[in-house]
């Protein structure tokens, strides 16, 4: 009895590019095959059929689905290998499954690249991180970001001053500072983002929407009065630098103290900024403030 030839790998991958030839290539036409139905008609030559199965790649996709979509896989080829004559088609959700949209594969790198980076980031995240020891520096940065501090210091001037316009400032920096408060909440109780865990929940004076973290509201905070302040009251070029540095800084302390991943940062520091164009929008003007007064009244 004649005994069976050894099959070499490397055979069958050299004759099927030498076997299509021309511009429609070997590699080419088995890739396609793996992502949508070949066509019906005419029939690709069955030599090039029988070879998908031995291609590397193939072998190395099937053998990545889970068991059951295998069985359900060679079984349903195989019916329609046998209901086509030959040819070999692979079942419809087979083909949306190896199709995944280009943005949902976009979305689950970034997510992936923001849990490995902010993880790398919190380096503060407890006293015994590896910089543990600049945590009360954090901190500190922390609760100067934070909204009980602004909203007193703000109310304070606003009683201290005595001009109208001073007045007139800081009441609509009480009312950027509400409105902040409010739109973080929305935005965290309709994301509902956890925080990282690695984060230690030790905030000082949270509501409940803040065991989210999208978006960081000490980086909206941060961005919002930043820019509040450069428009109305800083108007020196060293202390202009100093506030924008100390906005970056939040939000900075947000990810070091693992409050955060960069992406809640990132997008609190985007949401501020644009807050701002709304509370000059939404400015109050002394008339206006008389004429909500006496409406009260
Ligand atoms: C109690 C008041 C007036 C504000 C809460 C401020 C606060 C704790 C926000 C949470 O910030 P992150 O989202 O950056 O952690």
């Amino acid at each position: 009895m004649p005994s069976p030839r050894p099959v070499r790998a490397g055979s069958a991958r050299s004759s099927s590019v030498s076997g299509v030839g021309g511009g429609n290539s070997g590699g080419r036409y088995e890739f396609m095959s793996l992502t949508r139905t070949p066509p019906l008609s005419p029939s690709p030559p069955s030599h090039l059929l029988q070879r998908q199965g031995s291609d590397p790649t193939t072998a190395r996709l099937r053998a990545s689905e889970s068991p059951n979509r295998r069985r359900r896989g060679s079984a349903s080829s195989n019916a329609s290998t046998s209901s086509t004559g030959g040819v070999q088609q692979l079942p419809e959700e087979d083909c949306m499954h190896l199709n995944p949209s280009i943005i949902s594969v976009a979305l689950s790198s970034l997510l992936a690249v923001d849990l490995w980076l902010s993880k790398r980031l919190g380096v503060c995240a407890c006293e015994e991180s590896s910089w543990g020891s600049a945590r009360p520096i954090m901190k500190l940065v922390e609760i100067s970001g934070h909204g009980i501090p602004w909203i007193i210091g703000a109310a304070y001037c606003m009683y201290k001053s005595d001009s109208a316009a001073g007045q007139e400032v800081m009441l609509n920096l009480l009312m950027a500072l509400v409105l902040d408060l409010v739109l973080v909440t929305i935005v965290k109780a309709l994301v509902r983002r956890r925080r990282p865990a690695h984060n230690r929940m030790d905030m000082f004076a949270t509501f409940s929407v803040d065991r989210y973290s999208f978006p960081s509201g000490h980086a909206t905070r941060a961005a919002m009065c930043a820019r509040f302040l450069l428009a109305h009251l800083v108007l020196a070029a060293p202390l202009r630098v100093l506030v924008m540095l100390w906005a970056v800084f939040v939000g900075l302390s947000r990810v070091l103290l693992g409050r955060h991943n960069v992406t809640d940062v990132a997008f609190g520091f985007f949401m501020g900024y644009c807050q701002y164009n709304l509370v000059e929008v939404l400015w109050l003007s002394p008339a206006t403030l008389y004429s909500m007064m006496g409406q009260l009244e």
